[in-house]
């Protein structure tokens, strides 16, 4: 499903990754962590086509780095749903237009988009809020919205980028659960965070970068 192949990447004057290889496979979570400034949002940059490798390739699903066209990059978007620690909301418009927005610019029907949204809050709990504006949520309640939005065109990737930075561990604990729900119907969920507590609570496989070449696979203890 997702496959780095020696990729090297490098911003001007700040090399990231060198040698870089992993793999994910279709239903897997994994945890990615690794220290500040390591590259973890470079790393899902890479997956969503917003960066690209100097070498090597990065293969998402059917779409590979070396040979996606420009034109075809909104296509594999639609199939990766993206998540950020601080939620990336349109603060204009309420909780339903937020949602509906993504399915207007690829011309859903109406009706369409209407029933996906319904689904999509109902996923997260929130079907009570949709004539909200985001400033009336809480910020647990906007990570919500912005997980209803990442699933709404039923990707086969979700990315989530510290989705939690900015949430008090309860809720914290909520938004894991609810990607652990979603994941488990198939979705693969990548999962950059700090948080260990979370890590700790959760068995998932967890990559760690480190010195940006290699990507360590470590094994989670058991809690007595
Ligand atoms: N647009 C950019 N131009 C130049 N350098 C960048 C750019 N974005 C990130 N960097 C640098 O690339 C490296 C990796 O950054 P990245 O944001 O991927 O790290 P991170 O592991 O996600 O960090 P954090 O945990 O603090 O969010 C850092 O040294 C950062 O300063």
């Amino acid at each position: 499903m997702l496959i780095f192949n020696h990729v090297d990447f490098s911003y001007p004057n700040q090399p990231v990754f060198q040698d870089l290889n992993l793999q994910v496979e279709q239903g897997e979570f994994v945890f990615l962590i690794g220290k500040s400034g390591i590259g973890k949002s470079t790393l899902l940059k890479l997956i969503y086509m917003d960066c690209f490798p100097n070498s090597g390739y990065v293969q998402v699903g059917e779409f590979s780095s070396d040979s996606i066209k420009k034109k075809n990059i909104p296509f594999l978007r639609r199939k990766i749903g993206v998540i950020f620690q601080d939620f990336q909301l349109l603060n204009d418009r309420n909780v339903y237009d937020n949602l509906a927005f993504v399915l207007e610019v690829t011309g859903t029907p109406r009706k369409e988009i209407k029933r996906r949204i319904i689904h999509a809050l109902s996923e997260v709990g929130l079907t009570h809020k949709q004539t909200n504006m985001p400033e009336e949520l809480s910020g647990g309640e906007k990570q919500r919205v912005a997980i209803a939005r990442a699933i709404i065109n039923d990707p086969f990737l979700i990315l989530a980028d510290e989705p939690t930075g900015n949430l008090d561990p309860e809720t914290a604990d909520e938004i894991l659960s609810i990607l652990k729900k979603i994941n488990s119907r198939g979705t693969s969920v990548i999962f950059a965070t700090h948080n260990y507590e979370l890590i700790r609570a959760y068995n998932a496989k967890i990559l760690k970068l480190d010195n940006g070449k290699a990507v360590k696979v470590v094994l989670k203890k058991k809690e007595n």
